[in-house]
């Protein structure tokens, strides 16, 4: 670029900094809840990102948004007139990385820095950096999600939220979620159990942690007041005759509270978000995405990660269970001492009641593998064992995600259209063109979609689908463990959510879903709508209109609320038109949940496919995915491979309650349907594994 507009952006920088320190402070007054609460690496990007945001308005008054285009993909983090700058590749060797440590890491993994060293070459890294070799941050923590659609839609082509096309506010998120929820009682889908309801959510957490913005102190922001003046806030106004946020009038304006997703624009233009998680299907939510988070859960000994063993009375009867092992600091806990929420390798374990059996399930299979396979090694170290038994219990999950849960929810027309079916022998191939990285269609929309699936209550059960005590009631549970510490209960849960049945997925929400996100007990209404945030998200990281995406999904164009019948029903379309005044402007999230199933599908053709590329991406953009054979990768063998296949959701749920499960659902996800022994179920052959070390 010519000297002239170099120094053009020198200033613009500049003064966007003075900006920046000028802007209004939101911090709250108290503690509020952060569920998408940002680390401290999103936070420095965000110190970045504010500050080319507001040179990006600078220069765009000036020369118009084109300038943008002369500017793309040249590194100015360099020029940031404060010191945090610094990108992770600037003068390194491609294969070589730093990444950004915070400065309490003591006592946290590290990494050595090179793709080509044996660990890396082994093992996943903790952080997901080095799966792709060329491209070493591809898909690893705390990097860009990626787009569907090239750009994102913004009113100003920068950052602000979507208009609608007659040039007005689009209708409040919850207004929409309001108008499109379906009437009681609530209906449920006979043939899929609430557990693919907490297997996707379990999966979403592993996929993404889109962090919120925060303040200049990396303070919680408050965005609960309306009209809003912040960069980062995005309050979602309640209409006056909501039915649960009362009392509302037009004088008394009331706003639910929304941050707007941390803002990581790393060079002038358009806003941009980050997962602050690792994108790879990883097990993540065990493990972690950062060192800290996996010398957090790990006992160092015998390869095993740390579980806290519980002791109750079920009836009469003493039993012992395991939970996993305690955070008395996490922030976001609503349950005191002694009902401390969980240590994990995500940061929301603890976000619903149901998710706490899915880490239990996970933790203790991968002690069962250390275990086993110290028996097969007594010399291994530590260190070779949790390795090991990562890789091990990594490839079963995989497997039985795109084996089990994805044909359930994709159907086999769009398994067999985006070859996500697993073949029975030999080999798939990685492609290091494909990237990777979660969408941003995926995470703040389509994958969403279980949300319409949460029910009101987890029911507790005996393997055999005796009731044992009360349901679990969301509305009240969110953020809070007490019931987990009650005798049996993670096994009880999963059990009740074996056997009962998931809502089906389309614009209905349990209550607690649409009312009670985070509340507090006894405080009606200190909480949110699930769905208006889940709208007023894609709003924020700038999803454009449903009608948009209908050419990736191969659907015809729409001109006319007309065009939807086809997918939708007049019924429904009629419904959108009460809330929306032009068909351009439905928002993805709903026009995705109004589109009827595919055939032997939960979802629509459009949903389906920006999910179906998603785990297609995830799968063939990922060396280390359990069915690759990638040379100078340590790829599973042929012997290790057909260990791996034969195993299932079934055998690690059978393995999880031990001798007190005696049959187990033989398709796991079906609510009714038969049932096989759990003494059949096939577990690997740990010598299998012993052999080719490591
Ligand atoms: C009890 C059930 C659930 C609760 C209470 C819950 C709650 C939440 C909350 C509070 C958020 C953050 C929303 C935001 O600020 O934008 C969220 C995000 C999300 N949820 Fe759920 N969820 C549940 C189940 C599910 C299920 C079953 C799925 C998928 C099948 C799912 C997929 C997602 C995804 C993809 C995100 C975005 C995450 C990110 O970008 O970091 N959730 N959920
Ligand atoms: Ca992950």
């Amino acid at each position: 670029i010519s000297d002239d507009l170099l120094s053009e952006v020198v200033s613009a920088l500049e003064d966007g900094q003075k900006l920046v320190d000028l802007r209004p402070v939101y911090v709250a007054p108290e503690h509020q809840i952060e569920t998408q609460k940002a680390n401290e690496e999103s936070k420095m990007k965000q110190r970045n990102a504010d500050v080319f945001q507001e040179a990006s308005k600078i220069l765009a008054q000036k020369h118009g948004v084109e300038i943008f285009d002369k500017l793309e993909g040249i590194d100015f983090s360099a020029l940031m007139p404060h010191p945090v700058a610094k990108t992770e590749t600037a003068g390194r060797k491609k294969r070589e990385y730093t990444f950004t440590t915070p400065a309490s890491t003591q006592g946290c993994i590290t990494d050595d820095g090179n793709c080509q060293s044996a660990k890396n070459r082994n093992y996943r890294s903790i952080i997901g950096v080095c799966n792709n070799v060329e491209n070493v941050f591809l898909g690893a923590a705390n990097t860009p999600v990626q787009r569907v659609l090239s750009k994102p839609n913004y009113a100003d082509g920068l950052d602000s939220i979507r208009k609608a096309v007659s040039g007005a506010d689009l209708p409040s998120a919850r207004q929409v979620s309001n108008v499109i929820n379906g009437k009681s009682p609530e209906v449920f889908d006979q043939n899929v159990n609430h557990f693919h309801m907490q297997v996707g959510q379990f999966m979403a957490h592993d996929f993404i942690f889109m962090p919120s913005s925060s303040g200049p102190n990396g303070e919680t922001l408050d965005c609960s007041t309306c009209p809003t003046t912040s960069n980062n806030c995005a309050p979602i106004p309640v209409p006056a005759d909501d039915k649960y946020f009362t009392p509302t009038t037009a004088a008394n304006k009331k706003c639910m509270r929304m941050t707007r997703a941390l803002n990581a624009q790393a060079g002038f233009g358009a806003r941009q978000q980050l997962d602050q998680n690792t994108h790879f299907l990883d097990l993540s939510p065990v493990y972690g995405s950062s060192g800290c988070e996996a010398s957090s859960v790990r006992s160092f000994q015998g390869g095993r990660l740390t579980v806290l063993p519980t002791l109750g009375v079920e009836g009469t009867t003493p039993v012992t269970w395991n939970l996993p092992p305690t955070d008395a600091s996490d922030t976001n806990c609503q349950s005191k001492n002694p009902f401390f929420c969980f240590k994990a390798g995500d940061f929301r374990n603890s976000l619903s009641p149901g998710l706490i059996p899915m880490h239990v399930l996970f933790i203790e299979e991968h002690n069962r593998i250390a275990d086993k396979l110290k028996q097969a090694r007594p010399s291994a170290s530590d260190e070779e064992l949790y390795q090991a038994a990562r890789r091990i219990l990594i490839a079963m999950y995989q497997n039985a995600i795109y084996k089990e849960y994805l044909p359930k929810l994709l159907g086999q027309t769009l398994m067999q259209e985006y070859n996500l079916i697993s073949p029975t022998t030999g080999n798939t191939v990685y492609q290091k063109t494909t990237n990777p990285s979660v969408s941003a269609e995926f995470a703040a929309a389509a994958f969403r979609f279980g949300h319409s699936q949460a029910r009101t209550d987890f029911i507790r059960a005996s393997p055999l689908n005796a009731t044992t005590k009360a349901p679990v009631y969301l509305g009240s549970n969110i953020f809070y463990t007490d019931a987990l510490y009650e005798a049996d209960t993670p096994k009880q849960m999963l059990s009740g959510m074996l056997y009962h049945t998931s809502m089906s997925v389309d614009t209905s929400f349990s209550f607690p879903i649409r009312n009670q996100l985070f509340e507090t007990r006894g405080s009606p209404a200190s909480g949110v709508d699930l769905i208006s945030v889940n709208i007023n998200r894609g709003r924020d990281v700038g999803l454009h209109p449903y009608v948009a995406y209908r050419q990736f999904a191969k659907l015809p164009a729409v001109n006319s609320w007309d065009d939807l019948v086809p997918q939708m029903g007049a019924d429904r379309v009629n419904i959108l038109k009460g809330v929306y005044q032009d068909v351009k402007d439905v928002d993805l999230y709903v026009g995705l949940l109004m589109e009827k199933p595919m055939p032997g599908a939960l979802i629509g053709p459009t949903g389906g496919r920006i999910m179906a590329d998603q785990f297609s991406k995830s799968k063939f953009g990922d060396r280390f995915f359990y069915e690759h054979a990638e040379p100078n990768t340590r790829s599973l063998s042929k012997a290790e491979l057909d260990e791996i296949r034969k195993t299932s959701f079934k055998g690690i749920i059978c393995r999880f309650y031990g001798a007190s499960r005696v049959l187990i659902n033989q398709k796991i996800f079906d609510a009714f349907g038969s049932f096989e022994q759990c003494a059949t179920q096939p577990d690997i052959n740990i010598n299998q594994f012993v052999q080719i070390w490591p």
